[in-house]
């Protein structure tokens, strides 16, 4: 006899709960890469990069796995002269984190940075983006994947392609593709400068 069937308190697991706890399960035992975007043009900027870098490195269930060499860009999306420039890198990560949670920690490591929200595409300390995700694609404004300027930014695609020449933007094509096709103006490569990959 099955033993349960004759316990009044033992009630069926809902299958949206079965769901649920499946995908978490998921999760949690199959890590996922991602692609992080960092900018600075505020402060020390390859010091903030640095810290980015090691807290993201000290999330409970996130490795930093390549970090790329450093850019030093024009600031993209403002009026030419308007900002300082910037210095730009990408982190290939893996994580068991689901992405939701991904933005939730990319946005407290923003907030230990000091960086300030006013005006759409001003100058901060600090700017973590999530430029891809696994292959997942989603339309969500909160969180928009693979992040929805990617394809037309060279200060993410030049850094992504130096860790990772192989690499596929979901939807979009091949980062070498799409890194071809911008003008690669704007763009110096800091030779001199290196962030350090966390132990
Ligand atoms: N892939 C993504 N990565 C980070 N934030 C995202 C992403 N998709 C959507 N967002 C949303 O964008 C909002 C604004 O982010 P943020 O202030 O960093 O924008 P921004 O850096 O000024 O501009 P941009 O997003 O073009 O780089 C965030 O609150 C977040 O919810
Ligand atoms: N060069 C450069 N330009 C930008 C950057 C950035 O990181 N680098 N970030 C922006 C908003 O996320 C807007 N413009």
């Amino acid at each position: 006899m099955n033993p349960n069937s004759s316990d009044p308190t033992v009630q069926p697991v809902p299958a949206s709960v079965v769901e649920q706890v499946d995908a978490a399960d998921v999760t949690l035992s199959n890590p996922k890469t991602a692609v992080i975007s960092l900018g600075s043009n505020l402060g020390n900027r390859l010091e903030t990069l640095q810290g980015a870098v090691d807290a993201l490195e000290d999330t409970p269930g996130l490795r930093v796995k390549a970090v790329s060499p450093v850019y030093e860009t024009e600031p993209w999306g403002v009026e030419p002269g308007s900002q300082p420039s910037y210095f730009n890198a990408v982190a290939v990560i893996r994580t068991t984190l689901p992405p939701g949670s991904l933005l939730e920690r990319a946005q407290a490591v923003e907030e230990a940075f000091h960086r300030v929200r006013d005006e759409r595409w001003g100058p901060r300390t600090l700017d973590v983006d999530i430029v891809a995700y696994a292959g997942v694609v989603s339309a969500d404004p909160e969180l928009t994947l693979p992040h929805p300027h990617a394809h037309e930014r060279a200060f993410v695609l030049a850094p992504w392609h130096d860790v990772d020449p192989e690499a596929q933007l979901p939807g979009q094509g091949s980062v070498d593709e799409l890194l071809s096709a911008l003008a690669g103006d704007g763009l110096t490569r800091r030779e001199d400068l290196e962030l350090r990959l966390p132990e």
